[in-house]
């Protein structure tokens, strides 16, 4: 079987984290660790803006990814940031891996240091090493995408994650997957449109799976989605929490797209 891009990634990953740890053990991120701001609650900013009959929008700072290549020249995440905030974003997620997506950790501490809403750390994880470094930068929650890793390594990953006072989202992109997350802790529940394995985007992807989710989970519609028609439809079958990259970093306007998305006040069926 050819090597697909979930396993170069995790390649260099573990080449990263090895790095990583010799360079800066876990005893000094831990103490960094402890000395962050206190964590956000990010799976709560999502249950507050669902419960009060609005989008609940996940935002990210992407410059680049695998699949589209350069998205965003100018790419400045502080002002990106913030113009989400403006647009109403309720949690913004931050790239930090640079091999795949020209993220930095770097932008993940400039873009706490600019907004109070909850951040996700956006990367591949296989270590709990890698959630004491996203506490330390500042991250409320993590992502676990159940394509890359094992029952096992998304336990200790969650365990890792809840010992922080972070929350942990858990990300599917089949029923097999969806049914490996009730085993899980976490109610906040992705499921990604893309398949990382072949870059294909199925808005069907949510639809098809979302009955299939744990009970009282919050559910997350993860990647290729545009415009407020594709969020009604979303809508259409329960899902009113969004995780949207490319279509808004693509914007001149971040502030003024990101309202103009969330403008539309479908909320239909509860979940
Ligand atoms: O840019 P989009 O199509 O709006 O997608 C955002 C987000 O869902 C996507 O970046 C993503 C979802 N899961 C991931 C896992 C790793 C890297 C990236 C992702």
């Amino acid at each position: 079987m050819s090597a697909t891009v979930l396993d170069r990634i995790k390649a260099y990953k573990l080449e990263e984290i090895a790095t990583a740890k010799s360079e800066r053990p876990l005893p000094g991120v831990e103490t960094a660790a402890r000395a962050a701001q206190a964590p956000r609650a990010f799976e709560g900013a999502l249950r507050r803006a669902r419960a009060e009959g609005r989008y609940g929008l996940i935002a990210e700072i992407k410059k680049a990814s695998p699949s589209k290549g350069l998205i965003r020249a100018d790419f400045d995440p502080p002002a990106l940031a913030r113009a989400y905030v403006e647009g109403g974003a309720a949690c913004l997620s931050v790239l930090t891996d640079a091999p795949s997506f020209q993220g930095r950790p770097e932008y993940l501490q400039a873009v706490r240091k600019a907004v109070d809403i909850p951040l996700i750390r956006k990367d591949f994880l296989y270590d709990p090493y890698q959630v004491a470094e996203a506490r330390a930068w500042g991250a409320d929650c993590i992502l676990i995408i159940l394509a890359s890793v094992s029952d096992a390594q998304a336990a200790e990953l969650e365990d890792a994650a809840r010992g922080w006072g972070m929350d942990a989202l858990i990300e599917v992109h089949d029923a097999g997957e969806m049914a490996r997350a009730h085993k899980l802790k976490s109610r906040l529940v992705g499921i990604n449109n893309r398949n990382l394995k072949t870059f294909e985007t199925r808005l069907e992807t949510t639809e098809e799976l979302v009955a299939k989710a744990p009970e009282g989970a919050l559910i997350v519609s993860e990647s290729g989605l545009f415009t407020p028609a594709d969020l009604a439809r979303m809508a259409g079958c329960g899902v009113t929490t969004f995780l949207i990259g490319e279509s808004l970093m693509r914007q001149p306007d971040v502030a003024a797209a990101t309202a103009k998305l969330l403008a539309d006040p479908v909320m239909k069926a509860a979940q």
